[in-house]
């Protein structure tokens, strides 16, 4: 890296605002980029209040009160019903958007199919869609953007684990693609999230969302019924899908019905295909960036068998700090928001009920009175005291408490299996000129796309 000043030698970060800022160029910031419209003082902020005629919403950037409204009183800090608004339809009363009794038994029936054990059985599903994706990337020719792979890749992942077919399968094919139209008609979602806006102000794109939101909901209904009637018939495979809708609530006694199946698929398919793949994107730029890790990796890499078994995840403990790291610098989901369902005092501010507490895993990973070299890419740092008791307090990439995301284990197979299954292949570096820019909408991307040459290996 050649550029000077303070972030010479740093991975990217988005510029941030000026101090002081209108409404309206807040508004206009945030809807071109959530990171890039936040103030530099957030990094070192432990609480931030925004009051304006509209919302008032609370940043919390303190390990122990995030822990209050994360782990130790979550059903005081329900998910905000703005984020529902711009969600529901699509997701319907998936896990993802689904507060108290309903959420509580949604997850008494998909967690265990995210447990450890079971964990071990989507293996092989992965491993496939890694070297599905190795064999892909082997035919790229000079320098190519890296992203639009990441998500193919990730999005196999779900569909092989899930419902045991490839990405290539016709329904799988089209629920990527239709995805991928729904995001772009969607930019709204943020902004309704973070920014309650007044019933009057126009919703962009609604319609076009809709209708995405409806053809994708089509195609999953077509695969959740199907696959309802091979476990009828006794013929599902044992896949994820088979796991959940073959689960009985143990205080209920009841199992999903094929239409709150649907709405859970949605989920999986949207929080776990899109973070990944935003992910590992990151986690191969910083590798190419700094090609004395990434020979650690491949070194590493070069240790697991021609076949990995999940056994094999054990070598690779360099490469899951990598991938950790690459966590703590790009969390794919930048921020999330509850909401304050009874009125609290914190830091001695009264927050009223109803205001939105907006917690941030991008500030807090990168949180200047806490992490040592916050903005440094250094894997290593794990090994370190400062790095451990950061990892407890101040890196929350997959949220924390009982609403930790569910697919948390599964990612953290899937990142390292994929970062090895490609370093064991090629040797990977940055493109001049190329240098990626982050912004987040749904997810923290790169704003011109993670740009890559690759040469094979010896
Ligand atoms: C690197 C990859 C991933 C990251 C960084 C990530 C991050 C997150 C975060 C931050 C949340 C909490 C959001 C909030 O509370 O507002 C979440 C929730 C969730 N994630 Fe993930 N996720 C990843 C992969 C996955 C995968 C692979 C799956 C499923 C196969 C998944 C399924 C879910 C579900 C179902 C929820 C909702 C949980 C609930 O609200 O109870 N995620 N994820």
């Amino acid at each position: 890296m050649t550029e000077a000043g303070p972030d010479a030698g740093m991975p990217p970060r988005p510029a941030s605002r000026p101090e002081k800022t209108s409404l309206r160029t807040y508004l206009k910031l945030f809807r071109r980029d959530i990171l890039s419209a936040q103030p530099d003082k957030l990094y070192g902020a432990w609480m931030a209040e925004y009051r304006t005629p509209f919302f008032r919403s609370y940043l919390v950037n303190q390990p122990a009160l995030v822990k209050t409204v994360l782990n130790e009183r979550p059903m005081d800090f329900p998910k905000s019903a703005r984020i529902a608004e711009g969600l529901r339809p699509l997701l319907g009363e998936s896990v993802f958007l689904t507060n108290g009794e309903t959420w509580l038994r949604q997850r008494r029936i998909i967690d265990p199919a995210f447990e450890g054990g079971r964990l071990k059985d989507t293996f092989p599903a992965m491993l496939a869609a890694g070297r599905e994706m190795v064999a892909r990337l082997g035919a790229e020719e000079g320098d190519f953007d890296v992203e639009p792979h990441a998500s193919h890749g990730a999005a196999d992942v779900i569909f092989r684990t899930l419902f045991s077919i490839p990405i290539t399968h016709h329904t799988a094919r089209a629920v990527f693609d239709e995805f991928q139209s729904y995001q772009r008609a969607q930019p709204i979602l943020n902004l309704a999230a973070f920014v309650p806006l007044p019933k009057w102000v126009p919703r962009f794109h609604r319609r076009a969302a809709r209708r995405g939101a409806r053809a994708i909901r089509r195609l999953i209904t077509g695969l959740t019924a199907e696959r309802m009637a091979a476990i009828r018939a006794g013929t599902a495979p044992d896949d994820l899908a088979t796991k959940i809708m073959t689960t009985t609530d143990p205080v209920t006694g009841a199992r999903f019905s094929t239409e709150e199946m649907v709405d859970q698929v949605a989920i999986f398919f949207l929080a776990g295909h899109e973070t990944s793949a935003t992910a590992l994107g990151w986690a191969l730029w910083l590798l190419a960036a700094y090609p004395e890790v990434q020979e650690r990796v491949a070194a590493e890499a070069a240790t697991l068998p021609e076949v990995p078994e999940f056994s094999d995840l054990s070598k690779l403990r360099f490469t899951k700090d990598v991938f950790r790291e690459t966590l703590r610098l790009y969390p794919p989901v930048p921020m999330m928001v509850r909401e304050a369902a009874c009125p609290v005092r914190f830091r001695a501010r009264d927050v009223p009920k109803g205001a939105q507490i907006v917690l941030s895993p991008w500030h807090l990973g990168r949180h200047r009175h806490l992490w040592e070299r916050p903005d440094a890419f250094d894997p290593d740092r794990f090994a370190t005291a400062n790095g451990r008791q950061c990892l407890r307090d101040a890196f929350i990439p997959f949220s924390a408490g009982p609403r930790v995301c569910t697919g948390a284990g599964f990612a953290m197979v899937e990142g390292p299996l994929f970062l090895a299954l490609i370093l064991r292949a090629f040797r990977i570096e940055t493109v001049e000129g190329r240098r990626p820019v982050p912004v987040a909408h749904l997810t923290v991307r790169s704003r011109d796309g993670i740009w890559l040459r690759l040469a094979p290996r010896g």
